[in-house]
């Protein structure tokens, strides 16, 4: 049976419940994931004076081929995309700058450092993102950042971080399309505090700093990015949730989530629906946390497909701005891309497939069993013959076969790296 055969046969079984295929695939396509440029060399960067990953991140696994240059991670990207189903962004750090050999510190970061990002992106038809980087770098050697005792140190931050926003600005510009300027910093504590306050006052401080120059909302929206902890940082950190949540909320930032960044058993897909009652837009980088906040590669399981669900069925698919945030480098860097994207993109066409209009009538009713028979039995539907479709119809292999275009790459270039 052809895909389109099979694809034709499970569309009887949806269009029985009202939901129209067609749309749902065309919906599909206008839904842009923001890839992360850091799974392609390990969050390395190109500075010229590179310091090791620091920040209470890690990376394990030394599989051959990652990318060392600007040319070899945007060659990467360019071949991940082609696995990918529909039009996206790539996400960049500061560390991802371009400086011609020349020594230039994050504070000095210009719009022109990314000149040649933009070029590319023009020519693939992509999307920019931006991240001030606030980690691997001697200013953040013991933990501290925008929060740091010494004025010095945190007004270099600072300065960094409003050079970011500009950054994003002429992104947006040059695009055409509102790039997310994302902080997220590394600043806690080791051990137990003595004091939890102080740092948070310096945060705030420092953050009303950064976002004092107003920027036009259509070039550059900026989030912040919160975390319960991280390596060297487990008792404490600065930038906690409820920091951030309440820091978004008074001065209209958009609060970002990253699954990875709570209890393991807080689940994401809970806080979405209570945050756009009250925030207009939130942004999340979706990751998967094995047993701590590990960043492995994303998979289609339950909370991603109900993080999409819960996207879909808010309608909130103009309000959510997703990112992915996972870095493994104990697999083919590409391959490792073309899973979590495929995935992300994969859960949200499971959340578009489904009766929500009637699971929700359902609920209203007190109909609970009704409403969990159904949630169960469309974990069955033929969702995999629509997937399939979609990404014949997009001009991407179908199935594994994009396993064949990854390793025939690693051949011919990731291994004579
Ligand atoms: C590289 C990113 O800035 C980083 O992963 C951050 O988003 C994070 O999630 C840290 O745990
Ligand atoms: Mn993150």
């Amino acid at each position: 049976m052809t895909i389109k055969e099979s694809f034709e046969l499970a569309k009887k079984d949806y269009e029985k419940w009202g939901i129209q295929v067609d749309h749902v695939l065309e919906k599909l396509q206008q839904i842009p994931i923001s890839i992360h440029c850091w799974q392609g060399d390990d969050v390395g960067g190109f500075e010229v004076n590179k310091s090791e990953l620091s920040g209470g991140i890690d990376v394990t696994g030394n599989y051959p081929g990652k990318a060392r240059t600007p040319e070899e991670l945007r060659n990467d990207l360019e071949k991940a995309l082609t696995l990918i189903p529909g039009k996206h962004r790539i996400n960049l750090h500061a560390i991802y700058a371009e400086t011609n050999g020349e020594v230039i510190d994050r504070d000095e970061l210009q719009p022109e450092h990314f000149a040649n990002w933009v070029k590319w992106a023009k020519e693939h038809d992509l999307g920019l993102d931006f991240n001030p980087t606030l980690f691997s770098h001697e200013k953040a050697a013991d933990g501290l950042t925008l929060s740091h005792p010494d004025p010095a140190i945190r007004e270099f931050w600072i300065n960094h971080c409003i050079a970011s926003r500009k950054i994003g600005e002429y992104f947006g510009k040059e695009l055409g399309s509102t790039t997310l300027t994302n902080i997220w910093i590394p600043d806690g504590y080791k051990d137990i505090p003595s004091d939890r306050l102080t740092p948070r006052i310096r945060l705030k401080e420092s953050l009303d700093k950064i976002f004092a120059e107003e920027i036009d909302e259509q070039y550059n929206l900026d989030a912040v990015e919160s975390k319960l902890f991280g390596i060297g940082s487990e008792s404490y950190v600065v930038g906690s949730h409820e920091f951030y949540l309440g820091y978004a909320l008074k001065n209209n930032k958009l609060c970002l989530l990253d699954t990875g960044h709570y209890h393991p058993t807080e689940m994401v897909s809970n806080k979405i629906s209570s945050m756009l009652l009250y925030s207009d837009k939130l942004a999340l980088h979706v990751s998967r946390p094995v047993r701590w906040d590990s960043d492995h590669v994303v998979t289609l399981d339950d909370e991603l497909k109900e993080i999409a669900l819960e996207i879909v069925r808010n309608d909130a698919l103009d309000k959510v701005m997703i990112g992915l945030d996972f870095f493994d480098a104990s697999i083919n860097r590409v391959a490792a891309w073309t899973i979590g994207t495929r995935n992300m993109i994969k859960s949200l066409l499971y959340g578009l497939l489904m009766p929500n209009d009637y699971l929700k009538q359902l609920q209203e009713e007190g109909n609970y069993t009704e409403r969990l028979a159904l949630l169960e039995e469309f974990k069955t539907y033929p969702f995999g013959a629509i997937w399939d479709y979609y990404c014949e119809q997009m001009g991407v292999p179908v199935k594994e076969t994009w396993l064949d275009v990854v390793k025939e790459y690693e051949k011919e270039v990731l291994l004579n790296r």
